[in-house]
């Protein structure tokens, strides 16, 4: 069962500017979901925009999925950690030493750092794409590995597809936090995503937090989808 305080939707802002993110947002509680501004929103609208959501009671997932060399990359968490937000990202595959330097720029931070989370295997893609870039293992095979990298290097979590929550909280254990795209209610439009789950479904593999977006911020009636989507998954 959920605590009132820890609410596991996480909702993407994928917008083309503040407003009509605002305009969602201000129907929403913050009880109740969590959100996430990505490369989109953040490139148009910037710190100001994660600030205000902040300042309407919002924890932020400031989702930029950062890769680049480990002084780039440590900086550009500092960066985000400076701006307060609750969760950043960078991509497992930029390795050990580029994770490893952003855990320790974070550590000045004390209790006031972000989570620090890896991208493992982006979950619109198949084995059929990991192929494509050179990569024979299958999407579980590599999520896991992957995994494993960044609990060594002293990471929060992974983000996954729900599909290898199991897998991963077997290897990994409970305090590893997996969060999870690519969630589809059964109604929903599967879009771009390839490796997908329903929000109950999601929960039950071991999903520590489902983003949500699309199925949401494309609804005929936003708030209405997230209202079903909470109340489907707060007796998890
Ligand atoms: O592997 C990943 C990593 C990040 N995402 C992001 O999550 C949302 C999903 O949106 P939907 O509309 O629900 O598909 C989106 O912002 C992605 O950038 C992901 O989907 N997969």
């Amino acid at each position: 069962m959920q605590t009132p305080h820890d609410p596991k939707i996480i909702v993407a802002l994928d917008f083309p500017s503040q407003d009509p993110a605002l305009a969602l947002v201000d129907q929403l509680d913050p009880k109740k979901c969590r959100l996430k501004v990505g490369k989109e929103l953040f490139t148009r609208s910037g710190p100001q925009l994660v600030e205000a959501l902040q300042g309407r009671g919002f924890e932020v997932f400031l989702d930029l999925k950062f890769h680049d060399i480990p002084n780039t990359t440590s900086a550009a968490v500092a960066a985000a950690a400076d701006l307060g937000v609750w969760m950043v990202n960078v991509h497992a595959s930029g390795g050990e030493k580029m994770m490893t330097a952003c855990r320790e720029r974070l550590e000045p931070f004390g209790k006031d750092k972000p989570l620090l989370i890896a991208v493992t295997v982006l979950t619109s893609m198949t084995a059929e794409d990991l192929a494509g870039i050179g990569i024979p293992n299958s999407p579980e095979a590599q999520v896991s590995r992957l995994a494993t990298l960044t609990r060594n290097c002293g990471l929060d979590g992974v983000v996954c597809s729900a599909q290898e929550a199991p897998r991963l909280k077997k290897e990994q254990g409970a305090e590893f936090q997996l969060i999870t795209p690519g969630i589809r209610p059964l109604t929903a439009d599967k879009g771009d995503q390839q490796r997908i789950m329903t929000p109950t479904d999601a929960l039950n593999a071991g999903s520590d937090y489902l983003v949500i977006g699309r199925p949401i911020t494309q609804a005929p009636d936003p708030l209405a989808a997230l209202e079903a989507i909470h109340a489907e998954v707060i007796s998890v």
